[in-house]
């Protein structure tokens, strides 16, 4: 619960749930596991409850803390002569335990207030995402009708500028850009860093809505799709994810949560994302829980037993590499990829950290699944990719500088002949275009 409560709330998952869309099936486990959980009552009245405990307590310590010298006082009064020394230590001592029983009763107490709060919180999200769901019901349904050609999203920029909304007042990371993806192409973003490339792959996920412009997707204004529907037909992979605090097998099989319980399908999916292997190598293989959410009892303090032992085991802390990060990423991306809602696939520089054989791996996997999708690449390597790409879009200072194939863009031997031949010429002096 605590796993899936973070990934719901903390900002830091954001992208990852709106971009996989596994918002609905996280409430539904939630609620599930909330549900099993059974014993802890709604009704109890929250905010009272810290304060009420608090003041309780400490007039109960306080008391507690003063009963030795009050006993005393009043035995000594009234049968002074069966008052000794060895009573009021006996009594100091219980009065001790008593205290610490009671501090502990109150620190337990809160901790159930602040499980509570969290349990709040997240129904307070599925309202939330009920609400917005119910808003959104006047949209156009995606795709509008189901195709039987399968042939990928259709995308046309049309004049889009773009800004972020906590970015420099003023400055602009897309300006006028103009473009149209045929549907089922293969499309790749290339240029220098900053030049507006992420923030292009962005708009295509349909993480932002453009500052001005318009996008269609298949003809229609991209905002007057139900925003669920948008982002269940895209896949996306990209360097921004995060590993979710849960076992690999569900890092894996979120890409596509209807159909979360098909282990095979992981498994293909790890196989596809080359991380079937290192996965098969960890003690736990599966089940290992890579960023665990520390386990912390929502009753704090455990006593040694099973439950402790229990406890210690979800705490346990397992590393992996960059690459096998990105690997593990990429596999999630290609079970969403193996759902035939997918219409998109927005791969955004996933293989910084692979190896070259690797990262030739995912590409040729990749483009082996492109039937029936259109598939956006950004990269700044340029190789296989390039070559067999439709259309370049190369990129400069938010706008698109050149577009066309890779023979059309080194024949007007502008800015892409020029970042290719600076490459090129890496691996060989002589391998300038001629
Ligand atoms: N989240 C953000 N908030 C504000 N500004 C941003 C944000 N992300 C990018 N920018 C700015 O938008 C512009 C375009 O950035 P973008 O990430 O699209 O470039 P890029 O070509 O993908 O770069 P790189 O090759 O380094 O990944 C840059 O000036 C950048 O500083």
């Amino acid at each position: 619960m605590r796993a899936l409560y973070t990934i719901a709330t903390d900002s830091n998952y954001k992208k990852d749930l709106v971009g996989g869309a596994f918002g609905r099936h996280l409430v539904d486990e939630y609620k599930l596991a909330r549900e099993n959980f059974g014993d802890i009552s709604d009704e109890i009245p929250y905010h009272l409850m810290p304060s009420h405990s608090t003041l309780v307590s400490k007039v109960l310590t306080e008391s507690i803390n003063n009963l030795p010298i009050l006993f005393v006082g009043a035995s000594a009064l009234l049968r002074p002569r069966h008052t000794s020394l060895a009573c009021l230590t006996m009594i100091e001592q219980v009065s001790f335990s008593l205290r610490h029983s009671v501090a502990r009763l109150s620190y337990v107490t809160a901790n159930v207030y602040r499980s509570l709060e969290s349990i709040r919180g997240i129904y307070k999200k599925i309202d939330a995402h009920a609400e917005k769901l119910k808003a959104d019901e006047h949209k156009i349904r995606y795709p509008v009708v189901e195709r039987k050609d399968q042939r990928g999203m259709e995308i046309n920029f049309k004049n889009v500028s773009f800004h972020y909304p906590h970015g420099d007042d003023g400055k602009c990371a897309l300006r006028n850009v103009s473009f149209q993806i045929k549907p089922g192409s293969l499309v790749v973003i290339v240029g220098a860093n900053g030049s507006g490339k992420t923030s292009i792959a962005n708009l295509l996920s349909g993480f932002y809505p453009p500052t001005s412009g318009e996008i269609l997707i298949d003809g229609i204004n991209a905002q007057d799709y139900r925003p669920l529907d948008r982002h269940e037909a895209v896949a996306i992979l990209s360097q921004d994810y995060n590993i979710l605090p849960l076992t690999i097998s569900e890092n894996i099989a979120l890409g596509d949560p209807y159909d979360i319980a098909d282990e095979y399908r992981v498994q293909e999916a790890a196989r596809l994302g080359g991380a079937a292997d290192f996965v098969r190598r960890l003690p736990k293989t599966w089940s290992t829980v890579l960023h665990p959410v520390p386990s912390v009892s929502p009753l704090g303090y455990i006593e040694d037993g099973p439950l402790k032992e229990v406890m210690n085991e979800l705490d346990k802390f397992t590393d992996i590499s960059g690459g096998e990060k990105q690997r593990l990423a990429a596999s999630r991306a290609f079970m969403r990829l193996m759902s035939p809602k997918i219409k998109l696939m927005v791969v955004d520089e996933p293989t910084s950290a692979m190896d070259p054989l690797g990262e030739y791996e995912l590409f040729e996997k990749l483009r082996s699944l492109q039937a029936g999708r259109t598939l956006v690449c950004v990269t700044h390597r340029f190789g296989h990719l390039t070559k067999y790409a439709d259309l370049i879009l190369c990129v400069d200072n938010g706008y698109v500088a050149e577009s066309g194939t890779h023979d059309d863009l080194l024949r007007s031997d502008g800015l892409y002949a020029k970042l290719y031949n600076v490459q090129a010429e890496g691996f060989a002096p002589n391998a300038q275009q001629t």
